[in-house]
C-alpha cells in the first residue's frame, strides 16, 4: 500500500515511513492510493472475530510493509483486557467496545458505542495504545528515536502521555490550551512525572496549539534534526485504528450484513467521524455519518451551506464540551480531497485559500450537492443547554450517565431517527472526566474508576508559554540536546 499527500506533493511513501512522519512535507495529510475493499466474504468472516482479530484484519489491509507475524502480536497485545476491561454499574466488562442498547426512539434503535474504557477514559486511547506499539516497534527496527509534538484540547494528551509514557527513545511534548481543559484532564496530564513526557500550557486555545505543531512540522530542517513526529489525527496510524470500531459496533447492532447503520460522532478536528467515512469508503454498510458538533460549529456550518469558515481564538467559545472546542478541524482535509474527486490540487488551493482567506465556498459546486447522498453526511450542533438536557434524559429514561460531548452527539441524533434504521451514538469519553457538568446537569457526584480518586490534589509539572513556535522550538532543543 503506497501513500499519497492530499496536496499532491509527496514521495509515494509506506506505512511505516508515515507513521513516523506525521504531515506530509508538502503540508498535506497522508491518504492511502486507494481505499482497500471488504468483499462480502470478508464482511461475513469479520462479523464473528474479537476486537483484536478485527483491527487486525483492517490494519493488515493498510500496515503493508509489516510482516503479518508482526503486526498480529502488536495488535493483541494493544486491545487486551489488560488495557480495555472495566466495571460498570458495578459488572466486571471484558468487551473492549461494547454497544449499550438504550431503547426505540421514533421507531429507531437508539445505541451507545463505548470507546473510553482505555487507561485515560476517552476514546483517543483505542488509536493511542496501539500507536505506542507501533512506535517502538518501527523505531526499534531503524535503530530511531521520535520526538512527538501533540496539541491537545483535554483527551489526545493525556491518552499518547499514558502510552508512550516511559518508553524508549521517545520524548512526549504536549501542548495544551493554558486554562481551558477540565481540572480531571489538567490533573491527569500535569501530574505524570516521567522524564519523557513535557508538558506545555500555551496561552491560547486548541487551534493555536494545532498552528503550532503544524508550523514546527513544516519547518522541514528543524522536524529532520528533532526528529519530530506527531500523534494527533494528523497522523494516519490514528485514523486506521479508529476505522476499527465502526466495524465492530456496525456488527454489534445488526444480525446481518444486508442491514445499515447511522452513527453519530461527536466531532471536533474531525478525526473520529472521518474514520467512519473511511470505513463507508471500504464498503461497510453505513447509512448516515451525523457530524455533531458543539457551540464552536464550523463543521456543522459548511455540512449545512458548503462554507467552511474557520474562527479565529478570540471567536472560539470555551464550552462544557471542552475537547471538541475546535475551530480548524485539520482531519477535514483529507474528506474534501476525496469529495473533490481525489484532485490534490483542488485541495491545495481550497486550504490555501483557507489560510490567506479564512473560508472558502463550495456551496455552488456539484461535489457538494452531492455530499449526503454519495457519502451519507449530515450534520447538527448542540449548546450548553441541550447537552444538560441530553444528559438528564438519558439519565431518567435509561440510567446512564453520559459525559458532555457524547451528550452533544445524543442531542444531534435525535434530529436524524429514521424508523428501523439502527443508530449507534459514539461515546467518546467518561462523565468522570467533566463531573462540574455532570453536577449542574444531575446533581450527582460522579463514579470514577479508584485509580483516579484525587487525582486533581496531586502535584503537578507542566511549562507555560505564549503562542509562539520559536519558544516551543527552542523548549524542545533544550530538552532534546540538554
Ligand atoms: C471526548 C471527545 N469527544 C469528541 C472529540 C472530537 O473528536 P474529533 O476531534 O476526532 O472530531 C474529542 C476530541 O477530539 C474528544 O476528546
Ligand atoms: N479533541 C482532541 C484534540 C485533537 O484531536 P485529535 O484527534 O486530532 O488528536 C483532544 O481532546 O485533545
Amino acid at each position: 500500500m503506497k501513500y499519497i499527500s492530499t496536496r499532491g506533493h509527496a514521495a509515494n511513501e509506506q506505512f511505516c515511513d508515515i507513521l513516523l512522519g506525521g504531515l506530509a512535507p508538502d503540508g498535506g495529510l497522508y491518504l492511502p492510493e486507494v481505499y482497500p475493499q471488504v468483499s462480502a466474504t470478508e464482511l461475513a468472516a469479520w462479523r464473528h472475530l474479537s476486537y483484536a482479530e478485527l483491527a487486525f484484519a483492517v490494519l493488515s489491509k493498510y500496515c503493508t510493509d509489516i510482516l503479518p507475524e508482526e503486526l498480529a502480536p502488536l495488535v493483541s497485545s494493544t486491545y487486551s483486557p489488560q488495557a480495555f476491561a472495566h466495571v460498570r454499574a458495578g459488572q466486571w466488562i471484558e468487551d473492549i467496545t461494547p454497544l449499550t442498547k438504550l431503547g426505540v426512539e421514533k421507531g429507531a434503535p437508539l445505541s451507545l458505542l463505548s470507546l473510553s474504557n482505555g487507561p485515560t477514559l476517552a476514546f483517543k486511547d483505542m488509536a493511542m495504545q496501539l500507536l505506542g506499539q507501533l512506535f517502538e516497534y518501527v523505531l526499534k527496527r531503524r535503530g530511531q528515536r521520535l520526538n512527538i509534538l501533540g496539541a491537545t484540547s483535554g483527551d489526545t494528551g493525556s491518552a499518547a502521555e499514558y502510552a508512550m509514557r516511559g518508553k524508549k527513545g521517545i520524548n512526549v511534548f504536549m501542548l495544551s490550551p493554558k486554562g481551558k481543559m477540565s481540572a480531571f484532564q489538567t490533573a491527569q496530564m500535569f501530574s505524570l512525572m516521567d522524564d519523557n513526557i513535557f508538558n506545555i500550557a500555551i496561552e491560547g486555545v486548541f487551534d493555536d496549539c494545532q498552528d503550532i505543531v503544524k508550523a514546527v512540522s513544516n519547518d522541514h530542517a528543524f522536524k529532520a534534526a528533532h526528529s519530530i513526529g506527531t500523534v494527533n489525527s494528523i497522523n494516519w496510524a490514528r485514523v486506521i485504528a479508529q476505522v476499527v470500531y465502526y466495524f465492530k459496533g456496525y456488527f454489534a447492532a445488526t444480525k446481518s450484513n444486508d442491514e445499515k447503520v447511522s452513527f453519530t460522532v461527536p466531532s471536533g478536528n474531525f478525526g473520529n467521524v472521518c474514520a467512519g467515512h473511511i470505513a463507508r469508503q471500504m464498503g461497510l454498510p453505513i447509512h448516515k455519518l451525523v457530524v455533531a458538533t458543539n457551540e464552536n460549529n464550523v463543521l456543522d456550518e459548511f455540512f449545512k451551506t458548503g462554507v467552511y469558515r474557520v474562527r479565529t481564538s478570540e471567536n472560539t467559545h470555551h464550552t462544557s464540551s471542552p475537547s471538541m472546542d475546535i475551530s480548524k478541524a485539520s482531519n477535514f482535509e483529507r474528506f474534501i480531497f476525496d469529495l473533490m474527486g481525489r484532485d490534490a490540487v483542488k485541495t491545495a488551493a481550497l486550504f490555501k485559500q483557507v489560510e490567506q482567506e479564512g473560508f472558502f465556498d463550495i456551496s455552488a459546486t456539484p461535489e457538494f450537492v452531492s455530499i449526503e447522498e454519495k457519502y451519507g453526511f449530515v450534520s447538527g450542533r448542540s449548546t450548553h443547554k441541550q447537552r444538560l438536557q441530553a444528559i438528564r434524559e438519558v439519565f431518567k429514561d435509561y440510567k446512564q450517565i453520559i459525559d458532555p460531548h457524547t451528550a452533544d452527539g445524543v442531542y444531534v441524533a435525535f434530529q436524524y431517527l429514521e424508523k428501523g434504521m439502527p443508530m449507534v451514538v459514539l461515546e467518546t469519553a467518561q462523565a468522570a472526566k467533566f463531573e462540574q457538568t455532570i453536577h449542574e446537569a444531575l446533581n450527582l457526584p460522579t463514579p470514577r474508576p479508584d485509580a483516579y480518586v484525587d487525582i486533581e490534589k496531586r502535584p503537578q509539572r507542566f511549562e507555560s508559554m505564549t503562542a509562539n513556535v520559536d519558544l516551543v522550538k527552542a523548549y524542545i532543543n533544550k530538552n532534546v540536546n540538554p
